[in-house]
């Protein structure tokens, strides 16, 4: 099924015609795009093209020029903050680092949009906030300062909060730079099994074409290939958008592409000399 046939029926997000520009140069382009509903997008790029800036548009955290974001067929832009923010959150890519809260306090940050400014947390409030702390792996974390915490623990505390929000939407920006392989993996494998139409920026392709059902491709603003990973990451997309060589395999476990990158051939490292057993 194609990302449009999915969001026929108004379900998922449109991004339709948006643009963003600073100080005369235009950033975002004219971007169309689609994200399914309950599946993963993979946005992708090189650094610069305006994935940060596209997913702030989307998040209504920077105003476009012009064009409009549609969630399950709601206008975005049209929306009152305490709805938007029970319809969709937000992962940044540089939360706050100054705050003096405790984990447990940031994650709680996901339930205000569900009570008035002079309501405390409820106790279902706090075992929803306390699930997402263990689904994300930071259980122990609870009454931790938050200015304590590593960037990767941040990570997974910003992502614990944006679940306990429980949205229609999840916007991550870059959810894995600061994570080790094994909590890279096992966020993405969280975010997959929430079942949320969620649009995640990616730096690194094989984690998209692990994870995504629909990936976007963005170039100097605009958005030049979508599809599935095996319609997308192919070598000459690569190399166009990338400027890099690259072999597209399979994966043997999950059927998925599999990226293997070359170097430039000028810097191509020496061949690690092959151990000896009469070194040692
Ligand atoms: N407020 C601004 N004023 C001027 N230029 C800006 C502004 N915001 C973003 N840019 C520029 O827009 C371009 C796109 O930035 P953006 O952060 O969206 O890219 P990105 O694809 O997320 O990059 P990266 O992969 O490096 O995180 C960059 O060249 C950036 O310098």
């Amino acid at each position: 099924m194609t990302a449009a046939e999915t969001t026929q029926d108004g379900s998922g997000l449109r991004v339709h015609d948006l643009s963003w520009s600073a100080r005369g140069t235009v950033i975002v382009d004219d971007v169309e795009l689609t994200a399914p509903a309950g599946r993963i997008t993979g946005l992708i790029g090189p650094n610069g093209s305006g994935k940060t800036t596209l997913l702030r548009a989307v998040a209504r955290l920077a105003r476009p020029d012009r064009g409009a974001v549609h969630l399950d067929g709601s206008d975005v832009a049209r929306l009152r903050r305490r709805e938007l923010a029970r319809r969709l959150a937000v992962v940044e890519q540089h939360a706050g680092t100054d705050l003096d809260m405790t984990a447990l306090d940031v994650v709680l940050l996901g339930r205000t949009p569900y009570r008035t400014a002079l309501q405390a947390d409820s106790g279902a409030d706090r075992a929803l906030a306390l699930d997402a702390l263990a689904r994300v792996d930071m259980a122990g974390f609870a009454a931790r300062k938050w200015s304590t915490l590593s960037g990767g623990e941040r990570q997974r505390v910003q992502l614990a909060r944006a679940l306990t929000q429980q949205p229609g939407l999840l916007v991550l920006d870059e959810p894995t730079n600061h994570l080790d392989v094994s909590h890279a993996l096992s966020l993405l494998t969280l975010v997959r099994e929430a079942g949320l139409t969620s649009i995640a920026a990616l730096h690194d392709l094989n984690l998209a074409a692990m994870f995504c059902d629909h990936v976007v491709v963005l170039r100097r603003g605009r958005a030049v290939a979508a599809g599935s990973p095996h319609d997308v990451l192919t070598p000459e997309l690569l190399r166009d958008v990338y400027e890099v060589d690259a072999d597209v395999g399979t994966h043997p476990r999950t059927g998925r592409p599999l990226l293997t990158f070359h170097p430039p051939a000028a810097s191509q490292p020496p061949a690690p000399a092959p151990s000896s057993q009469e070194d040692s």
